[in-house]
C-alpha cells in the first residue's frame, strides 16, 4: 500500500485528503508542523508527501530541503494559498514534484498524487539485473539469460556511468522502461532526480509546457508561470519514452536543449540552463521517420548517443519460460495462489505464441490465466483466446527452449501432444503415464500428473452423477462453486458423454 504524509496545521486539510484517496488505496499519515513531518519523513518511509508552504515553525521552503537532504528521490507536492504561488515555484525549481492550490481541489489531487506514486516507484524500485526467480527480493527482476539479454545488461553497465543520451528501442512492451530505470540506477546521477514523459500521451501545446514550462498568460488556461520537468530535474536524469511522437517545435526545443543545455519557458524570453542526462525509447522506426521528413535527422544523431536493442519476446529462447515462472511465482503472492506448473499442452500453446505484446503481453495472459483457473496447474483451456487459436508453427521455425534446466519442463511438454498424455493416462492408467512421462524426459512430472489426475477424477465422478453437479461436489467434499470453476477450467464438457474437450 502506498503511503502519502500530510503535513499541514489544519487538521481539515488531512480529512479531505484521506477521504479524497480511500479508495486509491493510498494510507495517509498527518503530521501537524514541519518538525513532526521531517521526523515522519525519516521514520514512516512515505512515498510522497503533500508540503503545506505556510507552515507555523518553519518556512514550506525550508522543510523542502530538510525532506531533499533526507532523501533525494521522494517526491513532495507543495499546497499553496492562492497568492503564494511564488514560493511554490521555487519549490518547483529546486525539485518539488508539482503544487496545487488551496482550496485543494480532490481530482487534481488524486491525479497528483497518482503520479507521484508512479514516479516514486520508477526511481526508487530497484531493477535487479539476475537471472534468479526471487519474488521475496523487493523491486524489480530483469529476468534474461539469454545471450541477446547478456549483451544488453553488459551495455547498461558500460553506459550507466557516462552522462551520453542513450537512445532505447524494441518492440511495444519488451522492457525498455526497466532498462532507462536500471541506466539511472547503476550512473553517476542515481542521487538527481529521475522524471518520465510520455511524448504520446500529451497533445503538442501540454507536452512542450510539460517539458519546458510556460509564463503566465502565455496561452489559454496559463494562470500562472509553470516549471517544466527539464528545469525541475537539473542534475538528473529524464526519460522520454515514445520520442519518435514529438512534434516538430518540440524536436527543435529539445535539439537545442541537448547541444546547449539551454532552453525557454513557452512565453518566456529569459534563457534557462539546466543539466540533464537523456534517454529517449521507442518502437518507432526513427530512420524511416527521418527518410519521410517526420523526424529530425540532427535530432536522432544527438539522442542515439549509445543506442540499446531489444530483442522481441519470439527470439528470446529459454528466457521464455524463465519469464513464465518469474511471473508465477509473482503473481502467486500477489493473488494468494499456489499455482505449481503449467499442463503440457499449455506450455506448448504457450511457446507456440508470437507474443506481437512481448513481456507484457506474457506477463498479463499468466495473471489472466491464473484468474480464470482454481487448481494447482495452469491448464491450456484457461489461456486466453488468442493463444488458443494461434497457428502453430513449425517446430524447426519457432526458437524451441534448449533442454537443459528450466526449459527442460516445457522441452519435454513439447513432444507429447495433450490428446495423447489423456490417452496414455485413462489407458494405462497412473503408473504407466509416470513411466512415459519419465522416458521422453519430462522436468515437471509433479504439475502433469496433478493437471491429468484432476482431469481424470472430474471426469470419472461426474459420469458416475450422470452430469449431476451437486451430488459429484458431495462425493468430491468441494462446493459446486468450486466445482463449476474446476469443470471450465479444465475444458470439460457434460453432455451425453462426459469428456475433456480436445
Ligand atoms: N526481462 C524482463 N524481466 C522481467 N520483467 C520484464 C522484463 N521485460 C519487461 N518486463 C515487464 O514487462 C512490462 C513491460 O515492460 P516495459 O514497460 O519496460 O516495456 P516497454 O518496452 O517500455 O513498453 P512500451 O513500448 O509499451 O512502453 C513491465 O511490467 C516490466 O516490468
Amino acid at each position: 500500500m502506498a503511503r502519502l504524509l500530510s503535513i499541514d496545521d489544519d487538521r481539515s486539510v488531512h480529512h479531505l485528503v484521506s477521504r479524497t484517496l480511500e479508495d486509491s488505496g493510498v494510507e495517509v499519515v498527518p503530521a501537524l508542523s514541519a518538525e513532526a513531518g521531517i521526523e515522519a519523513v525519516k521514520a514512516q518511509a512515505p512515498d510522497v508527501v503533500l508540503l503545506d508552504i505556510m507552515l507555523p515553525d518553519m518556512s514550506g521552503l525550508d522543510a523542502f530541503r530538510l525532506i531533499r537532504q533526507h532523501d533525494p528521490r521522494l517526491p513532495v507536492i507543495i499546497a499553496t494559498s492562492a497568492g503564494s504561488s511564488e514560493n511554490a515555484i521555487e519549490a518547483m525549481k529546486l525539485g518539488a514534484f508539482d503544487y496545487l492550490t488551496k482550496p485543494i481541489d480532490v481530482e487534481n489531487l488524486e491525479r497528483l498524487v497518482g503520479h507521484a506514486i508512479e514516479s516514486r516507484r520508477l526511481a526508487s524500485v530497484p531493477v535487479g539485473m539476475n537471472n534468479l526467480t526471487r519474488p521475496q527480493d523487493r523491486g524489480d527482476a530483469f529476468v534474461g539469460r539469454c545471450e541477446s539479454m547478456q549483451e544488453i545488461f553488459k551495455s547498461i553497465g558500460r553506459v550507466a556511468p557516462q552522462s551520453v543520451p542513450v537512445l532505447i528501442r524494441g518492440e511495444s512492451g519488451t522492457g525498455k522502461e526497466l532498462v532507462a530505470r536500471a541506466i539511472y540506477q547503476h550512473g553517476s546521477r542515481s542521487d538527481g532526480p529521475f522524471l518520465a514523459v510520455n511524448c504520446a500521451a500529451l497533445s503538442e501545446t501540454l507536452l512542450e509546457s510539460e517539458l519546458f514550462g510556460h509564463e503566465k498568460g502565455a496561452f489559454t488556461g496559463a494562470q500562472d508561470r509553470r516549471i517544466g520537468k527539464f528545469e525541475q530535474c537539473n542534475g538528473g536524469t529524464i526519460f522520454l519514452d515514445e520520442v519518435g511522437d514529438m512534434s516538430p517545435t518540440v524536436q527543435s526545443k529539445v535539439l537545442r536543449l541537448l547541444q546547449q543545455q539551454t532552453f525557454e519557458r513557452v512565453g518566456g524570453n529569459s534563457t534557462i540552463k539546466t543539466d540533464v542526462r537523456i534517454i529517449s525509447a521507442t518502437n518507432r522506426d526513427l530512420e524511416e521517420m527521418c527518410d519521410e521528413g517526420q523526424f529530425r535527422v540532427d535530432l536522432f544523431y544527438r539522442l542515439n548517443g549509445y543506442t540499446i536493442t531489444l530483442p522481441p519476446l519470439r527470439e528470446r529462447g529459454d528466457d521464455r519460460v524463465m519469464l513464465l515462472q518469474h511471473f508465477l511465482a509473482g503473481l502467486n503472492k500477489e493473488l494468494n495462489r499456489d499455482v505449481q506448473g503449467v499442463a503440457p499442452d499449455a506450455m506448448q500453446k504457450l511457446l507456440d505464441y508470437d507474443w506481437p505484446g512481448n513481456v507484457r503481453e506474457l506477463q498479463s495472459v499468466v495473471k489472466q490465466a491464473m484468474l480464470h483457473c482454481s487448481g494447482p496447474v495452469l491448464m491450456a483451456s484457461a489461456l486466453p483466446a488468442e493463444l488458443q487459436s494461434a497457428a502453430v508453427r513449425p517446430r524447426a521455425e519457432a526458437s524451441q527452449p534448449s533442454t537443459n534446466g528450466m526449459a527442460e519442463k516445457a522441452g519435454a511438454a513439447a513432444h507429447a501432444s495433450s490428446e495423447d498424455e489423456a490417452e496414455d493416462f485413462a489407458e494405462s492408467g497412473f503408473r504407466d503415464f509416470i513411466r512415459s512421462r519419465i522416458a521422453v524426459g519430462t522436468g515437471d512430472l509433479y504439475a502433469e500428473t496433478l493437471a491429468e489426475m484432476e482431469k481424470e477424477l472430474l471426469t470419472l465422478v461426474l459420469t458416475h452423477t450422470s452430469g449431476n453437479q451437486s451430488e459429484a461436489s458431495r462425493i468430491l467434499g468441494i462446493t459446486r462453486g468450486s466445482l463449476r470453476n474446476k469443470i471450465r477450467s479444465n475444458g470439460i464438457v457434460i453432455g451425453p458423454n462426459i469428456k475433456v474437450a480436445q
